[in-house]
């Protein structure tokens, strides 16, 4: 373990110059892991297991897109691929990457192939920290451990293929064998980790909650959409319109912060740019601040939670985000941007 300083704070982080792939691998030679759920985490971390050189099978709802989507990928059926309850069966570590929604669902199914000794496996907090909502409670003769990936599994997926690594969080809520710890190491670096960072179930899912529904997505798209339409209302066209409020963010801006630091992107604008944004920066955060709180707050008591698992387990659920999906790329600002995508140099 590192010691690393975060901006004065000091915290260990685990590389993998301390533990690398070879320490995994041999942590975890006795075991078969179970990838449970083939949506979006399941393909990036099975297959990165997969080419790390782990014993890993993949238990996924027999027909239906992530079926054929797991068989597209080179699983086998009966060999690599089986049903939920055959692959916990099979394994000995299961890694339950379900919805949060669907865990619910299958829980007892998994629930009876935890046998001692055994190893439950998270990439959130939801399921156990919300457990009182999520019936969710395992035995207390296995390990409960927590691997969450700060990224997209497609991301995870790409920058593993890429020689690169998204960071995860690491937690353990269990530990029955002595040696949860080490097992969720070696399972952090196994799924493709860059680096890993230590926390507990609820802080990961109170953070992982508040980062989506804010900055990361939420917060983001309710921007652009306010920005945008303020510049349309004024008279600007679509394409000024976008290029000002999504383009130039996401194509020159972001990969500057992401290289350099937030000082960077605004040493590399005009003057005229650099004013005006640092003046405006305390404007933006003292009107947002109050709806961060109320966010931060709406995830705590639980309420958050609740809506995810009363939405999440309606049987047309995916219907119904396909035509909020639809909406989205229907609207204006982005199908001016999916016109600006298509004029970037490098796609043509
Ligand atoms: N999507 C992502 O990139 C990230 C997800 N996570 C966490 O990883 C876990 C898995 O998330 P995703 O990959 O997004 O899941 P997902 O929404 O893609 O679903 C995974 C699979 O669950 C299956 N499923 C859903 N309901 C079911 C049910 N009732 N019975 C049987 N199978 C069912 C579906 O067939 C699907 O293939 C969750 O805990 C999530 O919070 C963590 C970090 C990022
Ligand atoms: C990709 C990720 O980490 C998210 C946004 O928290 C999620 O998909 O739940
Ligand atoms: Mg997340
Ligand atoms: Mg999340």
């Amino acid at each position: 373990m590192a010691t690393i300083n975060f901006g004065g704070v000091n915290e260990t982080v685990i590389t993998r110059d301390e533990f690398p792939l070879e320490k995994a691998q041999e942590t975890l030679q006795h075991e078969v892991i179970a990838v449970i759920g083939y949506g979006v985490q399941g393909p990036g971390q099975s297959l990165n297991l997969r080419d790390n050189g782990f014993k890993v099978i993949v238990g996924q709802r027999k027909g239906g897109k992530s079926w054929e989507k797991a068989i597209a990928d080179g699983w086998i059926e009966g060999e690599t691929l089986f049903d939920i309850e055959e692959a916990c069966d099979n394994a000995t570590i299961i890694q339950y990457l379900l919805s949060d929604a669907g865990q619910i669902e299958a829980w007892n199914t998994v629930k009876k192939h935890l046998t001692a000794g055994k190893t439950l496996y998270f990439s959130h907090g939801f399921g156990i920290t919300f457990n009182e909502k999520t019936g969710i409670v395992p035995p207390a003769d296995v390990d409960v451990i927590l691997v969450a990936p700060k990224g997209s599994g497609t991301s995870l997926r790409r920058l593993f293929l890429k020689g690169e690594g998204i960071n995860s969080s690491i937690a353990v809520y269990q530990d029955a064998t002595g040696r949860a710890k080490e097992k969720a190491i070696a399972l952090g670096i196994g799924v493709g980790s860059g680096y890993l960072f230590e926390t507990d179930f609820q802080k990961e899912v109170y953070s992982d909650l508040t980062g989506e529904r804010g900055i990361l997505m939420g917060a983001l798209a309710g921007l652009f959409e306010a920005q945008y339409n303020v510049l349309r209302k004024n008279g600007h066209s679509p394409s000024e319109a976008f290029n000002e409020t999504v383009e130039e963010l996401t194509q020159s801006l972001m990969p500057l912060v992401a290289e350099n630091g937030m000082d960077w992107m605004f040493a590399n604008t005009s003057v005229t740019a650099q004013r005006g944004a640092l003046d405006w920066k305390g404007k933006f955060r003292d009107a947002t601040t109050p709806v961060f709180e109320n966010l931060y707050a709406e995830v705590a008591s639980g309420r958050e939670a609740n809506r995810v698992i009363s939405e999440g387990s309606k049987t047309d659920y995916r219907q119904k985000l396909d035509v909020e999906l639809k909406e989205i790329r229907e609207s204006e600002l982005w199908q001016a941007g999916a016109a600006v995508r298509k004029l970037r140099p490098k796609l043509n």
